[in-house]
């Protein structure tokens, strides 16, 4: 428990937190402009394009990004927590996705084979290389693994409410992600993110400054993720810096 919680008020833990605390950014995030023009139907579709084929080299990167916190989880050797389980289930929606990809490609006419990865998507690409190092947290790579998701669902969801008016030819993607189950998932990353930050800032006496460092890095971590994927919509707009020099 925080000090800030209200009786009757359930505690979110520790990644509700950090949202609220970070909440501009969060936004910034989750509603990007690239996202608001899918759902006012404004969207430009060579943007939709080039999204399609760098989101397509990032899965591909996400996959052993997954698999390794998979590792770590099997590693901790607690089969009753369950997230082996849920991970599992996250690398088989990565494998639909990767075949839902090739076949989106293909209704577009993108030429996957052909797509170089931009400078945004080769800095994000690095960044989880970094996470699936060996002295990274488990609690860390977890925290980065429910951010990641949660971006996504929560970006694409937006665009499949009450009142949006998403393009019918984008909808199936604004599923994929914005879908019940896809928000379950996420859900369930939360929980696992909760716990571990929750064992971690109550950590045994000699091991105290080992896991406020652990809770502060994913944290940090977090607020990475919200960068990258900022840097990667402004990117599938067109509005990466490095594209369009200031006058
Ligand atoms: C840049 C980015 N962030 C998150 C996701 C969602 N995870 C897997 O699909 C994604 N596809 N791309």
């Amino acid at each position: 428990m925080d000090g800030k919680s209200k009786p009757g008020v359930p505690y979110g833990g520790m990644t509700d937190t950090w949202v609220k605390k970070h909440r501009l950014i969060y936004i910034g995030a989750t509603r990007h402009p690239f996202i608001l023009s899918i759902r006012d139907g404004t969207v430009d579709l060579s943007a939709f394009k080039r999204w399609l084929g760098q989101d397509y080299i990032f899965v591909r990167a996400f996959v052993p990004f997954v698999a390794s916190v998979l590792i770590r989880a099997y590693k901790k050797g607690d089969e009753s927590s369950g997230d082996m389980e849920v991970m599992l289930s996250g690398l088989g929606s990565l494998n639909d996705e990767i075949a839902w990809f090739k076949q989106e490609a293909s209704k577009w006419g993108v030429d996957l084979s052909q797509v170089a990865p931009e400078k945004p998507t080769q800095h994000y690409c690095r960044f989880l290389e970094e996470l699936m190092r060996p002295e990274v947290d488990y609690t860390v790579a977890m925290a980065a693994f429910w951010a990641i998701e949660t971006v996504y669902q929560e970006s694409f969801a937006h665009c499949l409410e009450e009142g949006s008016k998403t393009p019918p030819e984008l909808q199936e993607a604004c599923q994929r992600w914005g879908n019940d189950g896809f928000g379950h998932y996420c859900s369930s990353l939360r929980n696992i993110a909760d716990r571990q930050l929750e064992k971690a800032a109550s950590g045994s006496e000699p091991l105290v400054k080992v896991s406020e460092d652990v809770v502060s890095k994913a944290e940090v971590t977090f607020l990475r993720v919200l960068e990258y994927e900022v840097d990667f919509w402004n990117m599938s707009c067109g509005t990466a810096g490095h594209s369009a020099p200031k006058p």
